[in-house]
């Protein structure tokens, strides 16, 4: 069905906290421009998965591939290139509440490498449309609404043109109407062809908004069938 090579690929990956196994024999793919859950109990590993996709845990058994980065055979050097693929959006907004919007998108951008101060203002417009947010550039994070600073967020996600964005409970802290707001920017991502990975406890989203689902149940990753 897909010609080209996955995003996303877990081959028997073990995902470990510390010394405890957390899902075991982990395997599945996402292609280019799927958009995916990741739903299960408190505890039950989303987070785990989520953070060996972007090696904040390491990947000690099983084979896992990203963006074209081998996670089984990663080097610490290879981490920034693999999360500028990538793009990564939490719950806590995390957002520089001393800066305003273009210096916090400014700030990555100059973290990532770029230098020409043109096109850093172009891609920080070009992003900050994609989210609805054109005019926000001279605001601060605490002039914004909860449902704009994590809108401010995704464009912080979508500044190097990632092949997937990477959420862990983006509406966790929103309202049920801001909530389908931010998802209705996802999305629209998505549909330009960004795939998606998506850990959440909103059932309502996923009744709403329905798509592939991956559940963490019992230490394994099962996918549930539509
Ligand atoms: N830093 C850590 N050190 C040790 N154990 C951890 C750490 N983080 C999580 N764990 C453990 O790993 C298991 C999976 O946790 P994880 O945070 O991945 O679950 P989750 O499904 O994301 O939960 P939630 O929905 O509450 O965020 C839990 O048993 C948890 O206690």
């Amino acid at each position: 069905m897909f010609t080209t090579e996955p995003v996303l690929e877990l081959e028997q990956a073990d995902i470990y906290q510390g010394t405890k196994l957390v899902l075991g024999d982990v395997s599945f793919q996402i292609h280019k421009g799927e958009f995916v859950y990741l739903i299960g109990r408190t505890g039950s590993g989303k987070s785990s998965l989520l953070k060996t996709m972007y090696a904040d845990l390491w990947l000690q058994h099983g084979r896992g591939r990203v963006a074209g980065f081998p996670l089984d055979q990663l080097k610490p050097r290879d981490v920034p290139f693999l999360r500028r693929k990538i793009g990564i959006v939490f719950q806590d907004f995390q957002l520089f509440f001393d800066r305003n919007v273009e210096e916090n998108l400014k700030f990555v951008l100059k973290a990532t490498g770029w230098t020409d101060k043109a096109k850093m203002t172009a891609r920080i417009s070009e992003v900050l449309m994609q989210v609805g947010l054109g005019t926000a550039h001279k605001r601060l994070p605490h002039q914004l609404s909860g449902g704009e600073q994590q809108r401010v967020v995704i464009a912080r996600a979508m500044l190097n043109e990632p092949m997937m964005l990477i959420a862990d409970e983006p509406t966790g802290n929103l309202d049920p109407g801001v909530s389908d707001q931010i998802m209705g920017v996802f999305k629209q991502i998505n549909n330009a062809g960004t795939a998606i990975l998506m850990a959440t406890h909103n059932y309502d989203l996923l009744n709403k908004f329905p798509g592939r689902t991956l559940r963490c149940q019992d230490g394994q990753v099962i996918e549930l069938k539509g």
